[in-house]
């Protein structure tokens, strides 16, 4: 079953040229999507379409098979579609306490859920789950953002994201700010939370080992383009467009 489906969308910014041009595909249940190019391309731009964030001028955006876009009433569906970005601390409040922040999203859309991995009994235990399965200690909780690391803060980032458990979690550069050692450990926590919790990924990077290494599917972007998408397997293929193989060059110097 696919959980996200963008037909054929354009977008320019006022008084620019195209920057999404005629861009489809579809992400299934459970696996993730990798979306590779480089600075400026247009990545972010479409992360933030589908996260309703950014109008579209044409094309459709389907979330579980339901229209969802910046016009759209995209309260029914917010809460299945979550987001991590390259800057963990602008997503965690410096006022509040982790626990503060890691129980928030739950309360707002407590009335719709029905969650299926995780337990709610008690807040306390909530908080406790939530922090064990992001491989942080408790004590997590009564720590406020600037007591933690970059890697601590991207990781209750994550907490925060699934605690609603989502069908879809849109990565934006999740992994960009941190050293190559939180780097990869992130990247062993995504693909251990994609399995345990079902969860699918549109995991956006520049760096193409990043998506190799979590993707089963591959996508490469330029100039607002897709031009470029198949399997992780079949990576080095030499049926690969030119400028995949480009990046590939850079990847295994
Ligand atoms: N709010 C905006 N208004 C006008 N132009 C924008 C806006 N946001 C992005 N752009 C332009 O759209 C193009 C694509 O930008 P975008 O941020 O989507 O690229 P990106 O691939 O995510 O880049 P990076 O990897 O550097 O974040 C760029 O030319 C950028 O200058």
């Amino acid at each position: 079953m696919d959980v996200l489906k963008v037909k054929n969308i354009n977008k320019s910014y006022k008084n620019k040229k195209s920057v999404l041009k005629d861009i489809s595909f579809e992400i299934k249940k459970g696996t993730c999507m990798g979306l590779v190019g480089e600075s400026g391309c247009g990545k972010s731009t479409l992360s933030k379409c589908i996260l309703g964030m950014e109008s579209i001028d044409s094309g459709e955006i389907l979330l579980l098979h339901q229209p969802f876009n910046h016009q759209s009433d995209k309260r029914p569906l917010r809460r299945h579609i979550q987001a991590v970005f390259q800057n963990p601390a602008s997503s965690l409040n410096p006022k509040l306490k982790i626990k503060e922040s890691l129980i928030d999203p739950f309360r707002q859309f407590e009335s719709q859920l029905n969650l299926r991995h995780l337990n709610y009994q008690n807040q306390n235990q909530f908080i406790r789950d939530l922090l064990e399965l992001v491989n942080l200690p408790t004590k997590t909780a009564e720590s406020y953002p600037h007591e933690l690391s970059g890697g601590q803060k991207q990781r209750v980032a994550i907490a925060r994201a699934i605690s609603i458990e989502p069908v879809l979690l849109v990565l934006d550069e999740p992994t960009a700010s941190l050293d190559v050692f939180s780097q990869n450990m992130l990247l062993t926590l995504f693909e251990q939370l994609r399995k345990e919790l079902e969860l699918s990924y549109l995991f956006i990077s520049h760096d193409l080992a990043a998506v190799h290494m979590i993707s089963q599917q591959i996508m490469v972007m330029k100039e607002g383009s897709i031009v470029d998408s198949f399997d992780k397997e079949d990576l080095l293929l030499n049926s690969r467009n030119t400028y995949t193989k480009e990046l590939i060059s850079v990847f295994e110097d």
